[in-house]
């Protein structure tokens, strides 16, 4: 049974031009569906519409048209279920300088209405890994530290869905692994992550699904391992005990590396990589190594933003 933690249908956004500029569509009819229990991936090049999208869904810009459904809550009907249903971490890092992270996570969850018996202040804390500086004000914390009470924000009317906007750019490598090793436990816990990056290894590597936008309209979307498999080139690389003049099958394309290894690319719909080493067997090549290539989302998102334009 799959639930959706997110129906989004004709979602449209046309921002009025400014000074004498003609009106942005920045959004032309979205229609995305995020499964429950997901972790989702939003990937597009800069002014495809990402951040339209998600303040929209955050409730902090009026869509022209369509709808959005968070939770089963449609935005027009119950906007005030469906923003409960939703927290963002904001990309900027706008945090008040002088609350406390305590204070700042106990002032938003009044924001939100969360009964003071029901706060879990102190939870919270632990995960973003600030517990110790739990009373120090905000000014005085690092940028990786912001970036964590920021997270802990988004976090204190329990989402159902947590959506991070580019919560990686720029921070360090230590940060960046805290970070993926809270969604990944929050996601544990059942909770829908959204996230958006520039960062394709990371999508690959964290994100079940995904989904590309350019130019306001979803180019693709599918299953991460399903988008990388559409990708039928494949590389193989070998290291030769002496060179060998190949004679290869049709549809196989070889060069010389600058480290006299040896780089086939082939179509796997075409060809196995047993009948490319037999035949490398065959015209005499003796193989110490080899290694394998596949591509990866650089090159679906390229393929498809490219085509796009
Ligand atoms: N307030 C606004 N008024 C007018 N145009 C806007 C406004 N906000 C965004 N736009 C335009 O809408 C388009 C989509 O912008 P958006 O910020 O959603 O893209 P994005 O995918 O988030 O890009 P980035 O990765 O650079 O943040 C862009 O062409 C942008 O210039």
């Amino acid at each position: 049974m799959s639930r959706q933690a997110i129906e989004i249908t004709g979602l449209r956004k046309t921002y009025a031009g400014q000074k004498g500029e003609p009106p942005k569509d920045a959004l032309k009819g979205i229609d995305l569906s995020i499964p429950a229990g997901s972790i989702f991936g939003l990937l597009g090049p800069n002014g495809a519409g990402k951040s339209t999208l998600i303040n929209i869904l955050a409730g902090l810009v009026n869509k022209t048209a369509g709808q959005v459904s968070i939770w089963g809550f449609d935005q027009d009907v119950n906007p005030r279920q469906s923003r409960a249903a939703i927290g963002v971490m904001p990309q900027e890092l706008n945090i008040d300088p002088f609350f406390t992270p305590r204070g700042a996570l106990e002032v938003q969850a009044g924001l939100y209405g969360v009964p003071k018996s029901e706060r879990r202040t102190d939870d919270i804390l632990e995960l973003i890994g600030l517990s110790d500086k739990a009373e120090a004000y905000a000014r005085t914390l690092s940028g990786g530290m912001r970036r964590r009470l920021l997270l802990g924000k988004a976090l204190v009317h329990s989402p159902a869905v947590l959506v991070l906007d580019e919560p990686t750019a720029g921070v360090d490598i230590e940060l960046r692994q805290m970070l993926w090793d809270n969604v990944r436990a929050l996601n544990k816990q059942g909770m829908t992550i959204i996230l958006t990056t520039h960062y394709l290894e990371e999508a690959e590597e964290m994100c079940d699904e995904i989904a590309i936008i350019n130019h306001g309209e979803v180019v693709v979307r599918d299953r991460t391992a399903t988008l990388l498999g559409q990708l039928d080139a494949k590389t193989l690389v070998l290291t030769l005990e002496h060179e060998t003049a190949l004679t290869l099958p049709e549809g196989v394309t070889q060069e010389r590396k600058a480290d006299g290894r040896v780089s086939l690319t082939y179509r796997r719909s075409q060809i196995s990589a047993g009948q490319i080493l037999a035949a490398v067997a065959d015209a005499g090549g003796v193989v110490v190594d080899v290694t394998s290539e596949e591509p990866d989302l650089q090159d679906v998102f390229l393929s498809l933003t490219r085509s796009a334009a």
